[in-house]
């Protein structure tokens, strides 16, 4: 059976129009005296590809790990899909639709790809298995779709411990598919990879985005994944966003430019050179 025999593929969505699918409304958190996010507000609609970026400390991760449940924002609101999910449990969050991927993706080594796939399922699906219902017996055939989906069927009875890396996010993006989000959070996707997988990954990621109709919210810090991937692009700075616009007009945002290179260079010059900026070697702002 294929992705599109299993109904995943609908017509490609058209973010600009889309219904706003997470609204975040004046949100803050700190830590002891150090105000990590502050008065955070956007919204994110379906079928759009929004990238979070800003320096390090700038408030990336705090933000997203209140949007997953694993922080409760000390002001403010969170609203999924007209449900408001401020400060409940990552798995009461998982289950109204929103997945996510890690930095580093960790699929059960001495399982094969489908078999990552198939528990995946299981666990969308609140069952267990044991010795007497195996693994690899549940749902092959949408398993098998999901793999299809990111383009690994090929390789559904390859032991994970033999994968390459590049294929070992795609096959996390399935897993993440399994329970089919709404709305999927990726912390740098690409972090780790070479410069042609982190291409093929994110191209499959806005594929899969407009196929499916589902939103991303992504953090990276890798300039030229977010600049050729992105619709929009949301600048956090000590906690507070401080540009929301499409890659064009952050590029040509000076308070950006000055924020990561400390100066009023436009950011993505360099990749108008075919270079990529590392924020990570533009420290010194935060
Ligand atoms: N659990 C915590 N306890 C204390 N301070 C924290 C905690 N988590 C984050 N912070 C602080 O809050 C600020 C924002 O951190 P956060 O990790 O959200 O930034 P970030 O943009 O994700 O950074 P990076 O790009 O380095 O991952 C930083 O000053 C950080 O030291």
């Amino acid at each position: 059976m294929t992705a599109k025999q299993m109904h995943f593929d609908r017509e490609p969505a058209n973010p600009a129009s889309a219904p706003v699918l997470l609204q975040v409304d004046g949100v803050g958190k700190s830590f002891g005296g150090v105000r990590a996010n502050a008065d955070v507000s956007f919204g994110l609609h379906a079928g759009e590809l929004l990238a979070l970026i800003g320096p390090n400390g700038a408030g990336k991760s705090t933000l997203f790990n209140m949007i997953n449940g694993q922080l409760r924002p000390d002001t403010g609101s969170i609203i999924f899909d007209g449900t408001d999910i401020t400060g409940r449990s990552p798995r009461a969050i998982w289950r109204l639709g929103i997945g996510r991927t890690f930095q580093v993706a960790q699929p059960f080594q001495s399982m094969t790809t489908i078999e990552n796939v198939q528990t995946a399922l299981l666990s969308r699906d609140r069952r267990l298995f044991n010795i007497v219902s195996r693994v690899s017996d549940y749902a092959r055939e949408e398993a098998l779709a999901l793999l299809d989906l990111v383009q690994l069927a090929d390789q559904a009875d390859r032991p994970c411990s033999a994968m390459a890396y590049g294929d070992i996010k795609r096959l996390e993006l399935a897993v993440a598919l399994a329970h089919r989000p709404r709305l999927l959070l990726m912390d740098e996707p690409t972090a780790g990879m070479a410069p042609r997988e982190r291409i093929d990954l994110m191209a499959l990621t806005r594929d899969l985005v407009q196929r499916l109709g589902t939103a991303v919210l992504f953090t990276e810090h890798s300039m030229d994944v977010v600049f050729g991937y992105a619709d929009r692009i949301i600048v956090l700075a000590r906690g507070h966003i401080i540009a929301d616009d499409t890659p064009a007009a952050i590029r040509e945002n000076q308070l950006v430019a000055q924020v990561y290179l400390g100066s009023g260079a436009a950011l993505g010059q360099d990749l108008d050179a075919g270079r990529d900026i590392d924020l990570d070697r533009h420290r010194e702002i935060s």
